[in-house]
């Protein structure tokens, strides 16, 4: 089903419409979105270690869900929070633990020493940091990890949105993770129609999260 490019607000929309009046649970719809995009990722880039680098929101508690898929089609994979895990709610909380109780490895790095550490030594970044809910310029090691990820010669996957990017009006927030391929839920975003955008999107793909296409109608 083809849906037009949408604002964060219209993606926000269907989630709150699929929960509140579906019934279908936050979780339901991270674990088909980490699902779906694990299984992208293994076929965009079908060897190498993938480090994937997680924030604090819902984007990282996908990048929690990608983890757990890419281990079970046997791929060598490690997670990077670049926030102290106790700070994580919701979803994204409920899948750090999932993670975390599975032995996933999850490495916290604190400063940029650790971060370079740990990202030169990936053949594949996936970004996680920041999505939909992404607010003005990046704040602290956000703004390191996306300059020291760009300067590896890892292939970049960004999940949703890449990181440093608004997703409506392609206003670049600071840096911007510079993405090979964009795997985004749902639909395009506003900005993905914008040329000058493209080198920071790069490949893009669409990945259906589950809901229905009665909800995702008003939207056709
Ligand atoms: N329907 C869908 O498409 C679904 C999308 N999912 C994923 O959820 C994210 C949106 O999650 P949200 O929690 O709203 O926002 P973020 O994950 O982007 O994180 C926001 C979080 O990060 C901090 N923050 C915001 N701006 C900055 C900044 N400039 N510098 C540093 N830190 C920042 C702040 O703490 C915010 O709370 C969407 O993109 C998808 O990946 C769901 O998984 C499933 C349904
Ligand atoms: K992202």
């Amino acid at each position: 089903m083809e849906i037009r490019p949408l604002s964060r607000d219209e993606v926000r929309q269907i989630d709150n419409v699929a929960i509140e009046q579906y019934g279908i649970t936050g979780l339901m719809l991270m674990e088909n979105a980490g699902s779906g995009a694990a299984r992208l990722v293994n076929e965009i880039a079908p060897a190498g270690k993938v480090a994937i680098l997680c924030g604090k929101g819902n984007n990282a508690g996908d990048g929690y869900v990608i983890a757990r898929h890419m281990e079970l089609l046997d791929r060598e994979v490690k997670l990077i929070s670049i926030v102290d895990t106790e700070s994580l709610t919701g979803d994204a909380k409920a899948n750090f633990q999932i993670a975390d109780r599975s032995k996933l490895p999850i490495i916290a790095a604190a400063d940029r020493v650790r971060l370079a550490q740990e990202l030169t030594s990936a053949d594949i970044i996936v970004d996680c940091l920041l999505g939909t809910g992404a607010t003005g310029s990046l704040r602290g090691l956000f703004a390191d990890a996306v300059a020291i990820a760009n300067q590896t010669d890892a292939i970049r996957i960004a999940i949703d949105v890449p990181t440093g990017i608004d997703c409506d009006t392609g206003q670049i927030m600071g840096e911007a993770f510079c993405a090979h391929e964009t795997i985004t839920f749902v639909a395009h975003k506003l900005a993905m129609q914008i040329p000058e955008c493209h080198q920071t999107f790069g490949r893009i793909h669409v990945v259906g999260i589950g809901a229905s296409k009665t909800i995702l109608q008003r939207f056709a």
